[in-house]
């Protein structure tokens, strides 16, 4: 729970800029999201095109920007979603939809994320869509990443909470051990993802997913991603470096914008 805040913002690309808590009416982590949700949704205009997030953070992005057209706040947007489920929000919401083939360069990405270091890199995938979404999200020009505080960590993977690895499901165990063997020494394990019966989770893409728990900081982030790529029978990982343009966080401390480049928190 957190406290609720007037939205008063001030933008800048220099410095990270806060609201403080005003009114003590107590907040849900779902009201979190949706704060951060709406506040990216301000930097949405009139005439582009707009990769669209996956989860229950950028769900509330897709909900606002549906709100707006439907009012007419927003003209020709087009929506390049990031999963199936996402596609059928948005055209639920009349959104118009496209994909990369049409639009090979984006606007603005909206998603959110499981984890966030202090150099704006990501663990995303939790929800299964990771690749759709680094495909989308590093066709754009500005990338935002929306999320509550419980999602900042100091280091990737320390959440200790999944890593996803997207794989083929041909052999996937022999996927699975090469994984977990790669990153041993960060006294790692490798579980495949199972859906609600126990049977493998699959992808949008028709893959597997690996989830890997991680017990140390991987340090040289790059060159663990470049490792895992070159394993045969990896698709695409979960670390999203280097991407986010800006990331909102709302939080009990009200809400930080933290752009890309800068590592120092005004807070108030
Ligand atoms: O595959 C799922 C996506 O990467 C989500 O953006 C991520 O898992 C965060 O989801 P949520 O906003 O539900 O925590």
């Amino acid at each position: 729970m957190a406290l609720a805040y007037d939205p008063l913002f001030i933008s800048s690309d220099k410095i990270d800029v806060v609201a403080a808590p005003t009114h003590p009416i107590l907040l849900t982590q779902d009201d979190l999201k949706r704060i951060a949700a709406y506040k990216a949704v301000d930097f949405v205009q009139s005439g582009m095109v707009l990769g669209l997030g996956t989860g229950s953070t950028a769900k509330h992005a897709v909900d606002r920007i549906g709100e707006l057209l439907r009012h007419g706040k927003l003209e020709n947007i087009v929506g390049i979603p990031t999963s199936k489920k996402t596609q059928e929000q948005a055209l639920s919401l009349g959104i118009p939809l496209s994909d990369l083939d049409a639009h090979p360069v984006i606007d603005l990405s909206i998603d959110g994320a499981d984890e966030v270091d202090p150099f704006l890199n990501l663990v995303k995938g939790r929800g299964g869509s990771l690749l759709r979404e680094k495909m989308i999200e590093g066709a754009s020009k500005k990338f935002v990443v929306i999320v509550d505080e419980s999602k900042m960590v100091k280091h990737i993977g320390g959440s200790k909470l999944a890593l996803p690895v997207e794989i083929v499901p041909f052999c996937w165990k022999f996927t699975a051990e090469k994984l977990r063997a790669l990153l041993e020494g960060y006294g790692c394990e490798a579980n495949l993802r199972l859906g609600e019966k126990g049977e493998p989770f699959v992808t949008d893409n028709g893959n597997y997913i690996v989830d890997m728990h991680l017990e140390e900081d991987m340090g040289d982030l790059g060159a663990v991603s470049d490792a895992i790529l070159r394993l045969p029978g990896v698709v695409e990982h979960g670390m999203f470096l280097d991407m986010a343009s800006t990331v909102i966080i709302a939080g009990e401390f009200g809400v930080k914008i933290k752009n890309k480049h800068t590592t120092t928190c005004s807070c108030s």
